[in-house]
């Protein structure tokens, strides 16, 4: 485009023709893309430029001049503004339905595969309150330590005490350490600098067990205080059964730094799953939503359609919550994975659940899978669930190079598993069906199952 046809500042109506994948709503002024919070396809707005792009431009809504149908109230637009729940404002059919789109979208563009079936997706009960995990950052406002989230695409912190989609006993957990925290006088981390102790607030409470994990993330080792702030949660919180110092000296966006020292309790709490009781380290990745992971699961297994004879590999296998749960459906299980603590976990799970038939080791999967090609391991069925940059590709040649009956791929992003099945369709596996599940209510996030077959031709 050559000609922006709008200026920053200006105030304009406009009408909204689409959602972002992103859960921002679209509206076009002579062909130039603006993309807007808090807007739903159908709106007629009145909108103030905010930035202008080359290629597309952000606007502020002033108000609403014609409202959406499937617009609905919201608690707290700091849900918007932070991104933590970006569709909150969309009545959760349409959520549902939207995500339907975004997968059969990418398998268009992206995968060209428009003959793919996209079933509908999986939604919860009750959309809310979901999440048994938080990550909450600690910074100091108006002299005094707060808790909150960042404003979306910034380090800007927006207090905030109910998060809507986070469990709410983790909710009130993070009140109360906040109020320690204040009471000791502990310092917020400042990023700016790196100064300051505090950084982080981590929170894990099993759906099924209620065991709290409560992971202080600091910059020094040194942690003045300690022994009674431990004390003054654990009797606050009886939940808690385990209190860990993670030291992050590092000026950096990732969250947890290498070093674990436990203040209390165990390393790991226990949640169960499908029947099973599975320990999770503070390090081990384990799906936000319990409830929603279940569903995941079976409908992975129905569509796998195991058989008692079956070998099945776990790829990315997290803490064995996919191959321990199955195994008991097959003759053996193989899984590998990344980080150390998760394949601990996934040893000492396959134990607590007396399951002999599973192995779990710790490494890459595209220099694992190569080994045990050599070793002359068959797979009858992969599942494998990466984290959001996909499969690598080498990994996918190996693995086709098994000649397994199947791959149950579950992943947490459309744009890179559609990717990904155009590399399996090239080594000879097509990909049969997609069913988005709900995992992530009131975000823009979707999980997907595919299932993907040998071609007989
Ligand atoms: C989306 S999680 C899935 C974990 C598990 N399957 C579950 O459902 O809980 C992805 C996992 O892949 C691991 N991972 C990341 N890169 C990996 C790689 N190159 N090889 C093996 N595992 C990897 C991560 O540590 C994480 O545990």
């Amino acid at each position: 485009m050559e000609i922006i046809p709008i200026k920053k500042n200006q105030e304009l109506e406009v009408t909204v023709v689409d959602l972002s994948y992103l859960g921002m709503g679209v509206a076009k002024v002579e062909g130039y893309p603006l993309f807007i919070e808090n807007a739903l396809p159908g709106e007629r707005i009145q909108v103030k430029v905010l930035k202008i792009g080359k290629k597309f431009g952000f606007g502020k809504m002033l108000s609403i001049l014609k409202t959406s149908p499937h617009r609905q109230t919201i608690e707290n637009e700091d849900l918007l503004r932070t991104g933590i729940a970006p569709l909150s404002h969309l009545q959760y059919e349409q959520q549902l339905k939207f995500k339907q789109e975004q997968v059969k979208n990418v398998l268009i563009k992206t995968a060209k595969m428009p003959e793919v079936q996209v079933t509908d997706t999986i939604g919860m009960k009750e959309p809310f309150g979901y999440r048994n995990k938080a990550q909450i950052p600690v910074r100091k406002m108006n002299g005094v330590l707060q808790t909150g989230f960042y404003r979306k695409n910034s380090h800007e912190l927006i207090p905030l005490d109910h998060f809507f989609i986070q469990d709410p006993e983790i909710d009130a957990a993070i009140v109360i350490i906040r109020e320690i925290l204040q009471q000791f006088e502990v310092k917020a981390y400042n990023e700016k600098d790196n100064s300051g102790f505090l950084r982080h607030i981590v929170i894990r409470r099993g759906y099924q067990t209620h065991e709290m994990m409560v992971v202080l993330v600091t910059r020094k080792e040194h942690f003045f205080q300690g022994e009674k702030i431990v004390q003054k949660i654990q009797e606050k919180l009886p939940e808690v059964v385990s209190i860990i110092q993670n030291i992050n000296p590092k000026q950096t966006n990732v969250i947890l730094g290498e070093q674990e020292k436990v203040l209390l309790g165990r390393s790991f709490i226990y949640d169960q799953l499908l029947g099973k009781t599975f320990r999770i380290s503070a390090k081990s990745f384990y799906q936000v939503n319990t409830q929603q992971a279940e569903v995941l699961y079976q409908k992975a297994f129905e569509l796998a359609n195991l058989e008692k004879s079956d070998v099945v590999i776990d790829a990315y296998s997290g803490i064995g919550t996919i191959g321990l749960s199955l195994a008991d459906q097959v003759a053996y299980v193989y899984g590998m994975e990344t980080i150390k603590q998760a394949v601990i976990d996934a040893q000492e799970n396959a134990k607590l659940n007396g399951i002999k038939n599973a192995e779990y080791v710790t490494g890459k999967a595209e220099d694992i899978m190569p080994r045990w090609k050599e070793e002359g391991i068959k797979p009858n069925v992969i599942f494998v669930d990466p984290p959001r940059k996909g499969l690598d590709q080498t990994f996918i040649e190996t693995a086709c190079d098994m000649d397994p009956e199947k791959f149950i791929y579950i992943s947490c992003n459309p744009a890179t598993m559609a990717r990904d099945l155009k590399t399996f369709a090239v080594n000879g596996y097509f990909t049969d069906s997609i069913q988005p599940v709900d995992l992530f209510p009131q975000t823009h996030h979707v999980e997907t199952i595919a299932l993907l077959q040998k071609k007989t031709s």
